[in-house]
Parts: C-alpha cells; structure tokens; sequence
C-alpha cells in the first residue's frame, strides 16, 4: 500500500512505536520564541540540562516586540511596557546562557517566527519542525512534518531533541481548477473552514492537493498551512514541487554544492503515492470560491464577500441560536446583515498568515493612487520580516501604503494579538489579515474581520467591506 505525503515524514522520524499508540519521533529543527519559552529554559535550569542539539534550535523575538520605528531603534532596554521587555530580555538571556542561536531584534532578519524560518531556509523540505506556537503548521507549506508544541514539550525537544507523540490520521482537500482573480490562499483557508469548521481537522494531519494548490506560491501556500490549526489540524502539508525547490535554493540555510543535490532528489520523493490511503477526503472547485470575509467570533462563522450574517431563523438548534446571538452581540451586527454594508474603523495587513512579499504587494495594488477613507482611525500595515520590508521598500511598495494613508511598521506580530502595543479599543471593528477573530483577541472589546489582504486594502480604500473584484485595478 502506497504512503501519504505525512506517513512518509513520520516513518522517516520514527525512534519508537509503543503498543499504547505512543510514540518518539525526532525533531530536526526547533523554532522559539519569547512567549512559550522561558519555562522551558527554566526547566532546564532546574534539571541541570543543556541542549542536546544546539545547531537545531533557531529563536527570535516577534510577539511582544514594539512596530513603531523610534521605540525600536531605542533598543529592547528602552520599550515602554514591562512586560514585553522582561519577556524580550529574558529570551536574548537565555539564548546566551544556553548558547541557542538567536536573530535579534535589530537584527535584519528578525520577524515572525514563521515568516523567518522559511526565509532562512531553517524549515527545509522533509523535515520536522516544532515551535511553542499553533500557527508553525505553516512550515508544511514545504513539505515538512510542523506542528506546535506547549512549553513543556519545548523543554522535551530541548534537551532530548525528540517528541512523544501520536501518529495523526490522513485528510486530504483537493480544490480542484483554477482560482479567479482576486481570490487568494486566504479565502481558500476561509472556505475550507466555513465548510469543515474549525474542528474539521481535528486529529488530522490536512494535505492540501489539487492543481489550485499547486499554482500557489510559496508565500501563498504558507499563508494556506497557517490556516490548518485554525481548521482543528495542527499540522497543514503540501508536496514538495517545482515551486518548492526553486524557493529553497540558497537560502541561508540550505544546502549548498553536492548536498543540494542529493537534497533535491530525496525531496522530490516527498509527496503522497498514487495509491495512498486518507482517511477523510474532501474536493472543492476553486471556481467556487469568492472573497471571504468572517462576521463572528470564530473562523468558521464566515462567508462570500456578497453573503449576509446568518439569521435566528436559519439556526436549527438552541445552542445554534444562542451562539448566533452572542457572536452578533460582541460583533455588534444584526441578523441578515449584508457583508458589504459593514464598515471596519481599523485596517490591519500583517501577521503570520499574511504579512509576505506577496501580501504587501497585493496590497499595495490596490492601495495605488487611492486614500484611507475617512472613517478608518488607523491602517497598518506591518511587513512580517526585516527582509520583507527591504524587498517592499526596493519595490517602492511602502511609498504607495504611505501615500495612500495607511502606516508602515517594524515587522512582529503587532495587531495580531494583543501582545504589544498595537491594539483595537473597545468597540473597534477591524478588517485584519490575521487568522484569528476570537472575542478580544486583538485588544479588549475589539472586534474582528478576517479577510485577505487585497480585501483589507479594499476595506482600507472605501471604508467598507467590498469586492475586491469589482476595484477597477483588479478588473
Ligand atoms: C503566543 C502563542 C503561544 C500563540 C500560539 O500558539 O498560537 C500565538 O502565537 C497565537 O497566535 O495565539
Ligand atoms: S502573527 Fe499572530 S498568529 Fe502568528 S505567531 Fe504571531 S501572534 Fe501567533
């Protein structure tokens, strides 16, 4: 029997099967950040351990690191909230007690963490990849077996360089046909979880398949895997193609001469076999799939930019209704309201979903020759890397957002969460190209919109959720 792109990546890490379906696999790269970190090294501390492989361990700070241009440059020491600085000095301190190779904050390279993996080439093809952060499923993009890890099992991976784990199931979702313009990966995400909900994948690893995907980018694939945890999968997988090796080749990280070589041809092994089995399957058309917009407080609860918000009357349970009305009371909308008659104060282009090359200059796009309108108080847009934002401005692409009105900041996952000091208000609506609308996740009281960032520059432009599609630039 044929294996699956994931049963190849798990064979291959694999130290030992136990009867009780447990298992030790072993873990090639290591990504940290500030947040789920310290415990860990604390823990270590307390042990009298070190790292087992220091060279596997890469860490940066992102989470609670400032945007705003002068307090970055007056270093980590002079950022105004506490805790933020005890958690960015603690990681720069660890990372010096343990030896852990770190990128710092004024380091070009610094980002989000799973913006800077990819872009180093420390996430490579056919590799397992774990960070102490949900969203590393976004590594899968590539090829490779990622998935986050609580703090505890960071200290695990720390100092044994391995994982207790339980092998997934196989599920795969085929979009089938090509995307229409002005349809991104974003809404594929979106799509997907509208269809399957947000426990849709749970106890799944999620293969993403069909020829939609394989016209994906890199960047666009990325911004799809981010999206599997979302979808209850903590691990999103694509095979390894074309697209895959050209965005590897010299990357910092990657290998070079001979061993590229025989890197390329073992990763061009990494896709599912013809006769694999997945346990769950799912198909959709691509040419189904239009801009998407979420109206509630969950991922799930979303629709087509030219939908409406659910009414009471289409619930078929009591909890159904209940849920409906809590979601539109924190949201602030009414039943049968019209997406497009939905007007967002705050604009936010950045996180780990979208906050790549390609999403600044999707944004850009729409953002040329066109102003903020007048209600939106503010609009960030917040490049996911340092290199992203050379590559952006060499582009010209900050001179477009700044023209436009909207900001342009230091990269971290601002706005994404309310970590640091970019923050909705209470009662603040926001069009965000983030991945989660949970209740007060980008600031107390504040309420969320995830879109595309074509969409959110849309929103940015005329003040309301619009079709993209019907911007005369993307006609
Ligand atoms: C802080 C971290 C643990 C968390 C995660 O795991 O995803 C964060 O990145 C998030 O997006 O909520
Ligand atoms: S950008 Fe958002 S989702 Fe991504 S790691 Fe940071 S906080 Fe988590």
């Amino acid at each position: 029997m044929g294996k699956t792109l994931y049963d190849k990546l798990w064979d291959n890490h694999l130290v030992e099967q136990r009867e009780d379906g447990t298992a030790l696999i072993y873990i090639d790269r290591h990504l940290l950040h500030e947040v789920t970190s310290p415990q860990a090294f604390e823990g270590l501390r307390l042990a009298g351990r070190a790292p087992w492989r220091i060279s596997a361990n890469i860490a940066v700070p992102d989470h609670n690191v400032s945007t705003d241009r002068t307090e970055r440059l007056a270093g980590v020491q002079a950022l105004k909230d506490e805790v933020s600085r005890i958690q960015l000095t603690t990681l720069d301190d660890n990372c010096a007690a343990f030896d852990i190779p770190e990128i710092p904050l004024d380091d070009l390279r610094q980002g989000i963490v799973h913006v800077m993996g990819p872009e180093q080439g420390a996430t490579l093809p056919g590799m397992t990849i774990v960070c102490g952060d949900s969203h590393t499923s976004t590594h899968g993009a590539l090829g490779a077996l990622a998935h986050g890890i609580g703090t505890s099992e960071v200290e695990h991976v720390l100092a044994t360089q391995c994982l207790i784990g339980r092998k997934m199931k196989n599920f795969r979702i085929e979009v089938r046909g090509p995307l229409g313009l002005g349809v991104t990966a974003k809404d594929v995400a979106l799509a997907i979880i509208g269809k399957i909900g947000t426990a849709g994948g749970t106890g799944f690893a999620i293969e993403f398949a069909g020829d939609a995907i394989r016209g994906l980018t890199m960047e666009g694939r990325m911004s799809l895997c981010n999206m599997a945890i979302e979808a209850g999968a903590r691990s999103g997988l694509i095979a390894v193609d074309e697209t895959t090796l050209e965005y590897v080749e010299g990357k910092p990280y990657s290998p070079k001469g001979d061993e590229w070589e025989a890197a390329k041809a073992f990763w061009s092994t990494l896709h599912s076999d013809d006769d694999a089995v997945f346990e769950r399957e799912l198909v959709l058309e691509a040419a189904d799939i239009k801009p998407q917009v979420t109206w509630g407080t969950s991922p799930e609860m979303v629709v087509d930019i030219g939908g409406r918000v659910p009414l009471m009357s289409e619930m078929a349970t009591d909890t159904a209704r209940s849920g409906l009305k809590r979601a539109l009371d924190y949201m602030g909308l009414e039943e049968g309201q019209r997406i497009e008659d939905i007007e967002p104060n705050v604009v936010f282009i950045g996180s780990c979903t979208n906050s790549r090359i390609e999403d600044i200059r999707a944004a850009a796009k729409v953002a040329r020759g066109r102003k903020v309108a007048g209600g939106i108080k503010q609009a960030l847009v917040v490049p996911g890397s340092g290199l992203v934002k050379q590559q952006a401005e060499a582009e010209g692409l900050d001179k477009i957002l700044l023209e436009a009105g909207f900001e342009w900041r230091e990269p971290g996952c601002s706005m994404c969460l309310a970590m640091n000091a970019d923050k909705l208000s209470p009662g603040d609506r926001c069009a965000s190209t983030s991945n989660r609308n949970f209740e007060g996740r980008q600031g107390f009281g504040g309420r969320t919109h995830l879109v595309s960032p074509a969409m959110a520059a849309a929103a940015a432009v005329t003040g309301r959720f619009v079709d993209v599609r019907t911007l005369e630039e993307m006609s």
